[in-house]
């Protein structure tokens, strides 16, 4: 099958990245988002980030230009209708997931290979709720999109051989590689460094350090680019939390246990970087650590 029309669902960071990276490579992308104002600021961000890859001469001014003509923006789920290839990225929540497949699914090409940019959630679960499971995917980017060169596939249990190859061929044309990873919570690298995270918290958590101490620490001392908690700003704390919960319901083991420090944070609206708060302040110049 061909797949020239790309349909992204939810312009948050990663929605935006993956807007920008499609572009770039030449499909046609249509950016939806319950939010106008999410939907400015993703253009807004893809804009940035695009002109930071011309003025470091990784691409020309011209491909800039193309890939920015090639982007357009909807609140409207149904127009997604027309696209070969659909890409949701809104908020990790299972829920949120079934409610737009729901919605869109009655407008959708039979042809539509649909997926999810989920970081931990079942993909066997949410294709069994659409009406294509042979052409539902896991389809996950990892942040910063434009600059990471993985992209994870997980087949569902009914996924089929067409789908998976009709990505891998997709994953080619962005340039990127692809790791296959098996359908159980939260796949193969958030499985890993999801829990160094949570630790990280209950590092923090239990006063074995402070938040300069415990990055410093693994930038330093383990060559890490950013420390875990910075990571965690990075990613949303929100997203953070909801991986564990599923990494902890669905493989019933107490070392999955979310660190009731990262619960608080969560609770208190400071998801890190997308809200200028999380285990760093970003309302001045510099970071300043909140504990
Ligand atoms: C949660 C999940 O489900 C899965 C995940 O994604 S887990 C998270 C995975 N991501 C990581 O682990 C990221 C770890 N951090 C890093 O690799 C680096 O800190 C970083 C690449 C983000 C920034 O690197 P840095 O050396 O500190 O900064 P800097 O030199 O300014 O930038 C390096 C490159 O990244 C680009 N960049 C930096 N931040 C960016 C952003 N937010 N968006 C797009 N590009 C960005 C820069 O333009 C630069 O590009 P070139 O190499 O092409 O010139
Ligand atoms: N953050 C990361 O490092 C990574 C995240 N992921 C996954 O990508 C997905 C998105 O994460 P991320 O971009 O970080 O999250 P963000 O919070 O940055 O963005 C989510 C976006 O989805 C929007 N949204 C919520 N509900 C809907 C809806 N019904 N229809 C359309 N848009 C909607 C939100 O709008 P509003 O703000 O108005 O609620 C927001 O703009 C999640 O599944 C996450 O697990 C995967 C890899 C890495």
């Amino acid at each position: 099958m061909v797949i020239e029309k790309v349909g992204v669902i939810g312009a948050g960071q990663m929605g935006n990245g993956i807007a920008h990276v499609f572009a770039l490579a030449g499909f046609d992308v249509l950016l939806n988002d319950i939010s106008q104002d999410s939907l400015d600021k993703a253009m807004a961000t893809i804009s940035h980030n695009l002109d930071r890859q011309v003025s470091r001469e990784k691409i020309t001014q011209a491909a800039m230009d193309d890939a920015i003509a090639r982007i357009k923006t909807t609140m409207n789920l149904e127009e997604l209708g027309k696209t070969d290839l659909v890409i949701e990225a809104a908020t990790e929540r299972e829920d949120v997931k079934n409610a737009i497949f729901e919605k869109l699914l009655p407008h959708l090409k039979p042809e539509t290979i649909l997926t999810s940019n989920t970081s931990s959630i079942s993909i066997t679960r949410l294709a069994s709720r659409t009406d294509r499971p042979e052409k539902f995917m896991g389809f996950h980017f990892m942040n910063p999109v434009p600059i990471m060169q993985l992209v994870e596939l997980i087949r569902g249990i009914a996924t089929d051989e067409e789908t998976y190859l009709a990505l891998v061929a997709v994953v080619e044309k962005l340039g990127k590689t692809a790791a296959s990873a098996e359908d159980f919570p939260a796949f193969i690298v958030n499985r890993i460094l999801m829990p160094m995270i949570n630790e990280a918290v209950y590092t923090l958590y239990e006063g074995v350090g402070s938040v300069r101490s415990i990055d410093e620490s693994m930038k330093l001392g383990a060559n890490h680019p950013m420390g875990p908690l910075e990571l965690a700003d990075f990613i949303g704390l929100d997203t953070c939390l909801a991986i564990m919960n599923v990494l902890h319901e669905g493989l019933a083991d107490t070392k999955y246990r979310p660190c009731p420090l990262l619960t608080k944070y969560v609770e208190a609206g400071w998801l890190g970087r997308k809200t200028d708060r999380g285990f760093y302040d970003y309302r001045g110049e510099t970071p300043v650590p909140t504990r």
